[in-house]
């Protein structure tokens, strides 16, 4: 009998989600061992210091690559929407499941939503695109740092220092915190980061064994929506230093993507949305890139990628 061992950050969050496939893969091949690696890294780590100064996003990843390399695990479970646009070399994403809410939750203990909110009132997030949404729709608000893994941050609204948090629906809804949610910040108006929602395992790109067993977990209508989000994402040059925000969705088989670029600092933002057949996704992504780019989205890219600007996790 084979086993597979899948190597996992220790967030609440994190575990839950390899537990999640750790589960399918068990109910997908029977007699397969499923087992987790669970690991610190960096990015978890280091609190006091934002992670751009510390090396980015992929800081995540980068641990549970090398446990994979030394051949300590075989795969390893990410959020999609944490994973770099341009994977590192010798790394596939062979499954990615089906999209759970892909929205962003408005979480209070006193309001019910953005609207509700008293002049200059504190929230937190410490994602740029959230806080460029936040300040184009209430430029009076004082948006503050938060970070920490999704406890921690409930835990620090909870104890008054802010009067709204903005978190991911799906981070909430998988560790019981749905009736947290006061509102879904939703598209057509409100859009998420590229992928948000959606889990992803990723293994050495010449392990086919490791692959096909995954394969089996691939939700291709998710596959499709988040590549051509990914693809405007990394055609805005793949930054997530910025406040880039998209969303995809299938109508038949037609994709609409829709997809903005916005300043944390001012407010502005730029939108553009279009539609094409399912299989032309990448096609769409750069599309939609470039609309937005038309709009001056460079410029607003450029004010907000100075060196070290700071926290920007979506
Ligand atoms: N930035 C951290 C992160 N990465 C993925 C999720 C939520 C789960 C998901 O998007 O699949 C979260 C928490 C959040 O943004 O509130």
């Amino acid at each position: 009998m084979s086993t597979l061992r899948i190597a996992t950050r220790k967030s609440p969050l994190a575990l839950w989600q390899s537990e999640h496939v750790a589960a399918a893969l068990r109910a997908a091949h029977p007699g397969l061992e499923v087992t987790l690696v669970p690991m610190s890294t960096r990015g978890d780590e280091v609190l006091d210091r934002s992670l751009a100064a510390i090396g980015g996003k992929g800081l995540f990843l980068k641990e549970l690559e090398l446990a994979m390399q030394r051949g300590e695990a075989d795969c390893a479970v990410h959020s999609l929407k944490d994973v770099p646009m341009e994977l590192d070399p010798g790394f596939a994403l062979p499954a990615i499941l089906e999209r759970a809410d892909h929205a962003d939750a408005f979480v209070s203990n006193r309001f019910d939503s953005i609207d509700a909110l008293p002049q200059g009132a504190v929230v937190g997030t410490a994602s740029l695109r959230r806080q460029a949404q936040l300040r184009a729709r209430r430029p009076d608000l004082v948006l503050r740092d938060l970070r920490g893994n999704v406890n921690t941050r409930l835990g620090k609204l909870d104890a008054g220092e802010y009067d709204a948090i903005v978190l991911a629906c799906a981070g909430l809804q998988r560790l019981g915190f749905d009736a947290r949610i006061r509102t879904r910040l939703d598209a057509p108006d409100w859009l998420p980061a590229p992928a948000q929602g959606a889990i992803a395992i990723e293994c050495k790109d010449d392990d086919a064994h490791t692959a096909a067993l995954c394969a089996a977990l691939d939700h291709a209508p998710t596959r499709t929506r988040c590549e051509a989000e990914r693809a405007m994402n990394r055609a805005l040059h793949g930054s997530c230093h910025v406040p880039v925000a998209a969303y995809a969705r299938l109508d038949g088989g037609r994709l609409h993507l829709q997809g903005l670029v916005g300043s944390a600092s001012d407010g502005r933002l730029v939108r553009a949305e279009a539609q094409a057949p399912a299989a032309d996704g990448e096609a769409l992504g750069a599309e939609i890139a470039h609309a937005l780019l038309e709009q001056g989205a460079g410029a607003l890219i450029a004010l907000e990628a100075e060196p070290d600007t700071g926290p920007f996790r979506s």
